[in-house]
């Protein structure tokens, strides 16, 4: 076999804009970048299990075995989705991350996006974009964090209601979905996973005006998108559904018109399906949202948060300081430490060929 060195490089991303649950996502300029080396090897050399070295946020508490870490888990189910039942003997990975775990930056999405690339790129499989969503859905349940990580920019998904045996094949445990253990443990499933239905996902990109930037406010503790959503109602007033449904016809085309519209965006970010019942877990919330406007603050265009939290999403086209050193006084009352960034729409993943300099 020929030897490979590539890297996938995916970006961070911010879900729901407001009142976009679960339906709209942002990529962000903070990246997860991959570098993958598939070393040149004969058929009589013995097999070399894959190794892991990672450096960047997470590097505490991510594992490095290759049946246990998110991103190789997911390569390991679209390989074994198509009959390739190993890693590439010596494969390498080093992984270089700059998106905060449980903050509401897309971590997750990031890793299994990552995950799916490496899949197809370590099978050779040339997928589809609209495929390796399939698979990313069948392990990130909801849309919106990672369609915006595979395509990048300002992005509207749904998706689609499957029939019975297509519900039932995308309904599998993540665990059952995902194999954890190396073939020789004997475990049957872990070879034969349930391959994903065709066209789970779908998606648009809206536009975006190249004026506004984010602000992510990020307080110093993880907040999982598990114990966030686990606070949601399961039932919804037509009075709050409407509220949000509003708003987010109008968000898609007001964020890219130029200028955009303080005002207008400002009312059109406002949520009553997710925020409301989170404050509890991100003291601080309310106060930042509500206190913080762009009559306040010159610049800001709307203030929301972050995925499933706890870092505050701010757009802006200036005045970015005086409206994070806000931010952070209000939730010092709190307790809470934050940091900040200014962070720029990007396009999606990218996967490159590290050509080999000759000396
Ligand atoms: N690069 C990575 N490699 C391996 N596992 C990762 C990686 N990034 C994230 N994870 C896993 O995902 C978890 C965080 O996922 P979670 O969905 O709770 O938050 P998030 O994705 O950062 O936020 P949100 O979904 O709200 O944007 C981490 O604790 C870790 O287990
Ligand atoms: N839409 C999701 C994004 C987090 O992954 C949520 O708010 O729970």
């Amino acid at each position: 076999m020929v030897p490979r060195v590539f890297t996938i490089r995916v970006p961070a991303t911010s879900a729901n804009i407001g009142p976009g649950f679960d339906v709209v996502g942002l990529s962000l300029s903070l990246h997860l970048t991959l570098t993958v080396t598939v070393p040149a090897t004969s058929q009589d050399s013995p097999y070399q299990p894959p190794s892991l070295t990672y450096s960047g946020e997470g590097a505490d508490e991510v594992p490095l075995d290759a049946y246990k870490n998110l991103t190789t888990r997911v390569a390991l189910y679209v390989l074994r989705c198509h009959q390739v039942k190993y890693f590439p003997s010596g494969l390498a990975i080093h992984t270089k991350n700059e998106i905060p775990f449980g903050r509401g930056l897309g971590s997750s999405g990031a890793a299994v996006i990552a995950g799916v690339l490496l899949g197809n790129e370590l099978g050779q499989l040339n997928l589809s974009t609209e495929r390796l969503l399939d698979f990313a859905l069948m392990v990130e349940r909801h849309p919106d964090n990672v369609t915006a990580a595979l395509v990048g920019g300002f992005v509207g998904s749904y998706l689609k209601e499957l029939d019975e045996e297509a519900s039932e094949a995308a309904s599998v445990p993540l665990s059952e979905v995902l194999p954890e253990y190396p073939l020789d443990a004997g475990e049957d499933w872990g070879l034969n996973p349930p391959v994903p239905p065709f066209g789970i996902g779908h998606f648009v990109r809206f536009g975006w005006s190249q004026s506004i930037k984010a602000v992510a406010i990020i307080p110093r503790f993880e907040l999982s998108t598990a114990k966030a959503r686990g606070v949601l109602p399961t039932m919804y007033s037509r009075k709050d559904l409407v509220f949000n449904l509003q708003r987010l016809a109008v968000l898609t085309t007001a964020l890219a018109q130029s200028p955009p519209d303080p005002e207008l965006i400002y009312e059109a970010m406002k949520d009553r399906v997710h925020q409301p019942y989170r404050k509890a877990l991100i003291p601080g919330l309310p106060e930042v949202t509500s206190s913080i406007t762009p009559k306040t603050h010159p610049g800001l265009l709307g203030i929301c948060l972050s995925g499933a939290g706890p870092t505050i999403l701010a757009l802006a086209t200036d005045g970015f300081e005086a409206i994070a050193e806000d931010a952070r006084t209000i939730f010092k009352e709190q307790n809470i430490e934050i940091d900040w960034k200014v962070l720029e729409v990007v396009g999606g993943s990218m996967v490159h060929d590290v050509i080999a300099e000759t000396p």
